[in-house]
């Protein structure tokens, strides 16, 4: 891609530095350094690359780790997965996952392993997550290493298979939003605070479509800790990414980090990383302004991160609420949340408090739980307050500081490293209708367990509820200063492991000539002489003419669509009872499951092959791939919404399903009377038309659709076949890769192998670096 002298935003930067290829209908292939690698997405895509003989291209761009499916119960007596995890169908999917990493030669940090955990603590924590680098992941909060000044965005298996196969993506460019906090955050106010105030600002559709940078003097002001908590929650503003600028913070993090590049290498880099920032006048699509003064602690009431408001507020009263579609949603969510309207929210009584999740559960994190809870006992009316650190070291971290003796004085219980309650695909769950005091990022319906009730709220703020049992203004806390917890340096042969993660955050950085180094993207233009690897899939999207299901609801998560029980599976097939699970069935007094009046369980609509949703982010949240998976099984060939969530909406178009957006306007008039009479709509791709089904009159002259989308829909083409095609452009850029960003080079392979057995405190075994 040339480079062009006009100003440019930092996500432009990035991106431009990574294209491989641009094709002339405007979507670009471009490379990814880091490719991060968990149980739940990945067996699928390793299925795949084993089906096509495929291999992995750079073992030393990937890392896996174990995170969802794993107990976080003592590992003292852990012996193998087999006999450790319980639940059958998690133990399929850690085992396949170490199976796969030992097929195809990937590093990867396992139960026996301190720096395993959950895969948005370690990439960072190791320095595998560098500025300017581009990140992925199968899972959705990979915009949290957007913290560093990457471009980090989670994806489908689909993709997952992609970038195993080829190292590169195919992508079309966002819009850039730039989201500016400025001023001082008032004593008390975290990171978790900032975030969800700004989602109840622009909601949860509000960053559809864009990478946003965070700026402003209190973003700079903040530690990579709690920057990353507010880049982890960019893809519930709707995000494609979250980027803040990297700097000396950002470079004193890293530094001295495992896989960080060292000596002059380091060197090298900083010079690269320090050019990453947005120039003067460079255009953003969106510009938003808020001030830190206006932030205070704030906590979720409903189903919606943006249904966000200050502590000092009460439950919202959907009698103030005009929007025929908003107040229904509202009244939903109160049912569902068991809140009555006006109740001051600092009478609300939880049952439950987790503190933990990729948001809030590094050191930073837990320290600022810890301060909350010293000297105190949780509230009797609270059964369980879990603290799972989000990795191995960051527990042997916060054990060092006596951390988990305050948490234990206090009653709450004290975790091994992983995701846990956030999203409760291991045992660690909420019992129906119980409330959570919840530091995760998602209060979805279901999310922590069948009917449960989850509050976000930061560490300190879920601390103080699960100690006076309610939720609580931090504001006003009692500390207890007596004496703070001291930091115990334990001897043995933990401290260099220890060393090596944390100790560097003391070392000073000298700071760095500025120096603008030769771009990487001039890549010359080749024609490739290669032999086309083949290309064809198999499905095709040509004209659908199908009975159309319409769906009044906005903000449907990925979540909704297909829960997390059905997640544990290792094929893409046989989801098509988890489609819409909770909304599909309830159960009788006996626990079978009775369907519904949902619109899919009613006639005509259980043969639709569309669905039209008149709401607004249909498929937000998670990067599930399972969710068109599902679709896709019940018999769904193309949805019609107002707009939708930004991977989900990628993972569609790879299953063959067409997703359309149309204004609300459109939907309601010319296409919801015709579904809603049980009548056909027909779907011509070719023509990017919607005709009635039945008169074939035009009742949607054109909708729009990207042409490579359309193109590979209407052919059957598989991606992964077409990228191989352009072998040549990703070598050269390979090439150039290795001389510029020589920096990036070993990756997750500089990790040492076993080198013995080193014993942890569990009789565990060790690595080394
Ligand atoms: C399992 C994974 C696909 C999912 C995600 O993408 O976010 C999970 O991490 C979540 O938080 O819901
Ligand atoms: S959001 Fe929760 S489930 Fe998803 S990666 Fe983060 S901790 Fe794990």
């Amino acid at each position: 891609m040339p480079s062009s002298s006009a100003p440019k935003t930092l996500y432009d930067k990035v991106f431009e530095d990574h294209v491989v290829h641009k094709d002339e209908s405007g979507s670009y292939l471009i490379y990814i350094d880091r490719h991060l690698v968990h149980e739940v997405t990945s067996p699928q895509a390793f299925e795949g690359l084993k089906n096509a003989g495929r291999k992995v291209r750079r073992g030393d761009c990937t890392l896996a780790t174990v995170d969802h499916n794993i107990p976080t119960i003592s590992r003292a007596n852990f012996k193998s997965v087999d006999t450790f995890v319980d639940q059958e169908d998690s133990k399929l999917q850690v085992m396949t996952l170490e199976q796969n990493v030992k097929d195809f030669d990937i590093t990867y940090f396992g139960m026996t392993d301190d720096r395993q955990g959950i895969v948005h603590v370690i990439g960072p924590e190791q320095g595998f997550t560098l500025p300017g680098t581009t990140v992925v992941c199968g899972d959705s909060h990979t915009s949290t290493h957007g913290a560093f000044g990457s471009l980090a965005f989670g994806i489908g298996t689909s993709e997952v298979e992609h970038v195993l196969a080829t190292q590169t993506i195919i992508q079309t460019k966002s819009k850039n939003m730039r989201i500016s906090v400025n001023g001082d955050l008032a004593p008390g106010i975290t990171s978790k605070d900032l975030v969800l105030h700004v989602i109840g600002v622009i909601g949860t559709a509000g960053g559809t479509g864009c990478v946003i940078e965070f700026a402003g003097s209190a973003i700079e002001s903040l530690s990579m800790e709690a920057r990353m908590s507010i880049c982890n929650m960019a893809i519930e503003a709707g995000a494609r990414a979250g980027m803040i600028r990297p700097d000396e913070i950002t470079f004193n993090y890293l530094k001295g980090r495992p896989l960080a590049p060292k000596d002059a290498e380091w060197e090298k880099a900083v010079k690269y990383w320090s050019t990453l920032y947005s120039d003067e006048g460079a255009h953003f699509d969106y510009d938003i302004q808020i001030k830190a003064q206006d932030i205070v602690p704030t906590i979720t009431w409903g189903n919606s991160p943006q249904d966000a408001l200050p502590i000092t507020a009460s439950v919202p009263d959907p009698a103030t609420v005009d929007d025929p579609i908003k107040k229904a949603g509202m009244e939903r969510a109160l049912e569902y949340q068991g809140l009555i309207p006006n109740t001051p929210l600092q009478q609300i009584n939880i049952d439950k408090a987790f503190i933990g999740s990729c948001t809030n559960s590094r050191i930073e994190d837990l320290r600022a739980a810890a301060k909350v809870a010293k000297g105190h006992k949780k509230a009797d009316n609270v059964k369980l307050v879990l603290v799972v650190p989000g990795s191995g070291l960051v527990k042997k971290q916060a054990e060092k500081e006596g951390l988990d003796k305050i948490f234990e004085a206090a009653g709450f219980s004290w975790r091994e490293a992983g995701c846990s309650m956030c999203l409760g695909m291991n045992p660690d769950i909420l019992d129906p209708e119980e409330r959570c005091a919840s530091t995760s990022n998602r209060n979805f319906e279901g999310r922590q367990g069948a009917k449960s009730r989850t509050h976000l709220m930061s560490p300190a703020m879920a601390a103080a509820a699960a100690i006076k049992g309610h939720f609580t203004d931090i504001r006003q806390w009692q500390y207890n200063t007596s004496d703070e917890p001291t930091v115990q340096i334990s001897s043995g042969e933990d401290q260099e492991l220890q060393d090596a993660v944390y100790e560097h955050e003391k070392q000073p950085l000298e700071s760095s000539e500025l120096l603008v180094q030769d771009r990487i993207n001039d890549i010359p233009k080749q024609s490739s002489s290669a032999p086309a690897p083949s290309v064809g899939g198999g499905d095709k999207f040509t004209v659908v003419t199908g009975i159309t299901a319409p769906l009044d609801k906005a903000n449907v998560d990925t979540d909704a669509i297909i829960p997390k029980q059905f997640l544990k599976t290792i094929k893409r097939t046989g989801l098509k009872n988890g489609l819409f699970y909770e909304l599909r069935f309830v159960k009788d007094a006996s626990g079978k499951d009775v369907e519904t009046d949902f619109c899919l369980n009613v006639e005509p609509y259980r043969a639709a092959e569309i669905l039209l949703i008149t709401g607004d982010n249909f498929g937000c949240g998670s990067s599930r791939e399972h969710a068109p998976w599902a679709l896709k099984d019940f018999g769904i060939k193309c949805m019609i919404a107002p707009s939708f969530g930004d991977i989900f909406y990628n993972n569609s178009f790879k299953n063959f399903l067409l997703p359309i957006r149309l204004p609300q306007e459109v939907i309601l008039s010319k296409l919801y009377p015709v579904a809603s009479a049980g009548k056909k709509l027909t779907i011509d791709l070719a023509n990017q038309q919607i005709r009635n089904g039945e008169t074939d009159e035009v009742l949607v002259e054109h909708f729009d659709v990207e042409p490579f989308r359309k193109h590979c829909l209407l052919n059957g083409l598989d991606d992964i076949g077409l990228t191989l095609q352009k072998e040549e452009y990703i070598q050269a850029y390979e090439t150039k890769r290795r001389d510029v960003f020589s920096f990036l080079e070993g990756g997750s392979k500089l990790i040492k192998p076993v080198t013995g057995a080193k014993k942890s405190k569990f009789g565990l075994k060790t690595q080394e670096w």
